[in-house]
């Protein structure tokens, strides 16, 4: 499956919302996210190619082929919405069967399908169920179930996990992603939540104010964003100059061996990103097992206990920096920053 879309312009009213954009969906696998804090257009974009949201210019092409002409109900798409929209009063498996019926499938295939289905998100045995009955996360699998009974061309997924828990939302994107590989649907999810949109999706493109500014398999994301912003918004909470010299990277926190960073750096003179993972905060005079001299110190403003260790914010004399501390510290007390390269990320092209 190859989805292009080209100089795609829409607009509520007078408020254009997308104004010119290309992107290009498929190249690096089947299931694609869509990535950008709330606001940027992405259900406006997702909405227009499952054909609910009218066009004004431009073309999105489906393998060849312009759909921009084509009414929803012929693109051959499934769609799952934040909230499911299953029909209210009937039962699970008739909702599943929904779209089946309208293909004139026999009852004992569309009983089948509806079985294999439900089946394969994790829901066997309830077809007799009142959809009114489930709980939130049932009632998605109920909905991607529907949406991938027909055999979708493509399948659409906006926000599908929005409104569940954390712990739900983490097992579900999981089961997505299976759901999706399992039946080779190509699939876009739209999210703006990193963590989902890295559990499901093979490449992610980022949205902002209406443009696709960046799409990467999702660890050349993490560690090449294209510019400050998209690190911004991907978790880096510093941003520092760096410039190379003599084989090593110098920067205001310290030296950076390039082959520690695990990608490319591109530049001789640019940005780091760095996210709390990337430096580590030591009690000074604590010797650890790395043996590195860390390099600049500060005090620490702010600490929190998270469950995988103590996260803490460092007043030095480059700024507030985000750092982890392997000894446990307390606010007030000096410590010693070490960067750690393999957590650091290269900003720019
Ligand atoms: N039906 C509508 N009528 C008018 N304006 C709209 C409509 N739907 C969306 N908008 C506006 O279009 C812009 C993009 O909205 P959209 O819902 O596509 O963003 P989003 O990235 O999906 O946001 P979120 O993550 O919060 O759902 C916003 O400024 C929004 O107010």
């Amino acid at each position: 499956m190859k989805l292009e879309l080209e100089g795609v312009r829409i607009s509520y009213g007078s408020h254009t919302v997308i104004n010119g954009l290309d992107w290009s969906v498929g190249a690096d696998g089947l299931v694609s996210a869509l990535l950008g804090p709330s606001g940027c257009g992405k259900s406006t974009l997702i909405r227009a190619i499952a054909g609910l949201e009218e066009v004004e210019r431009g073309s999105i092409r489906l393998d060849g082929t312009d759909l921009v002409r084509v009414p929803a109900h012929r693109r051959d798409f499934g769609v799952v919405f934040q909230d499911g929209q299953l029909f209210g009063g009937r039962s699970v498996g008739a909702n599943v069967a929904y779209g089946l019926k309208a293909r004139h499938m026999g009852r004992s295939q569309i009983a089948e399908r509806v079985a294999e289905m439900l089946e394969l998100v994790q829901l066997p045995g309830f077809e007799r169920r009142a959809v009114d009955e489930l709980s939130g996360g049932q009632a998605q699998r109920v909905a991607l179930a529907r949406a991938l009974a027909p055999h979708p061309r493509l399948l659409l997924l906006d926000e599908p996990l929005a409104a569940l828990d954390r712990r739900l939302r983490d097992e579900l994107a999981v089961d997505i992603g299976r759901a999706v590989r399992a039946t080779e649907t190509p699939a876009i999810l739209v999210t703006h939540d990193h963590t989902e949109a890295a559990l499901v999706a093979d490449a992610i493109s980022v949205m902002r104010s209406g443009d696709i500014v960046q799409t990467s398999p999702p660890a050349r994301l993490w560690k090449r964003p294209v510019d400050a912003w998209t690190a911004q918004f991907l978790g880096c909470t510093t941003i520092i100059p760096a410039r190379r010299t003599d084989g090593a990277i110098s920067t205001p926190l310290g030296l950076v061996d390039p082959r520690e960073l695990g990608i490319e750096c591109g530049w001789e003179s640019g940005e780091l990103g760095l996210r709390a993972e990337s430096l580590v905060a030591e009690r000074p005079g604590v010797q650890h097992a790395s043996g590195d001299a860390a390099s600049v110190r500060g005090e620490v403003v702010v600490v929190a206990d998270l469950p995988a260790g103590q996260r803490v914010r460092v007043s030095t004399s480059v700024g507030e920096v985000d750092a982890v501390s392997l000894d446990v510290v307390r606010v007030g007390d000096s410590v010693a920053l070490r960067l750690r390269p393999e957590h650091v990320a290269v900003v720019g092209t």
